[in-house]
């Protein structure tokens, strides 16, 4: 999808295009809205940055125009560094700065992909106390799984290669393009 971006040159093909990550959202945000419609204090959004920036950003202003109230929080954590496979270590970069207990709470997250971090988040917010926590994830890559992990909302399975695009980086960069796509192989060996 060559639009004379700075990235075009390094992207091999593109998975999911820009329309159908925006549509996904909208229907994603629609389901969440239909299970959360009772729920009268709000639904509490644990975004895992960095990768789910993006998704954040749209499914809280989706459900905010048709669902119930959100409150907006953020944790950064991370396991892939600089490479294109996952450490196997979940390290806290920004915990979370309020209480959750007595809480809805629903972790927006870009991919589920070994599910090492999200089994170690769950883990962790569960032992906060909140009423519930639930799983929205844009991305799966289900042959990927070395940990299964309950996500209740799933956007799309991807295939089992590294992608980039959407929020989700490799070695930092990439994350601000607005597709999710695979780099070309050229891109692994500057390094
Ligand atoms: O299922 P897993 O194999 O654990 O992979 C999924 C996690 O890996 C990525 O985060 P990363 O560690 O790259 O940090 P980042 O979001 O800051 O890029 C991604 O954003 C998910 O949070
Ligand atoms: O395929 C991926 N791309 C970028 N970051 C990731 N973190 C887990 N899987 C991926
Ligand atoms: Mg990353």
């Amino acid at each position: 999808m060559a639009d004379g971006s700075w990235y075009d040159a390094d992207i091999d093909r593109v998975i999911i295009s820009e329309k159908e990550i925006q549509e996904k959202v909208e229907e994603l945000a629609a389901e969440v809205a239909a299970d959360h419609a009772d729920v009268e204090d709000g639904v509490l959004l644990v975004c895992v940055l960095k990768g789910a920036l993006m998704f954040m950003a749209d499914f809280s202003r989706a459900l905010g125009r048709i669902g119930p109230s959100a409150e907006l929080e953020f944790m950064a954590v991370s396991s892939y560094g600089h490479g294109a496979t996952s450490s196997g270590v979940v390290r806290i970069l920004k915990d979370l700065d309020r209480d959750i207990a007595g809480r809805r709470v629903l972790v927006v997250e870009d991919i589920v992909d070994s599910g090492l971090t999200l089994s170690w988040l769950l883990r962790y917010l569960e032992s906060r106390r909140a009423v519930s926590v639930d799983v929205v994830a844009l991305f799966r890559k289900p042959d990927a799984v070395k940990v299964n992990v309950p996500v209740r909302y799933v956007g799309f399975d991807l295939p089992n290669e590294f992608v980039v695009g959407y929020g989700l980086d490799y070695a930092e960069r990439y994350r601000e393009v607005p597709y999710v796509g695979v780099l070309r192989p050229e891109v692994y060996n500057r390094d």
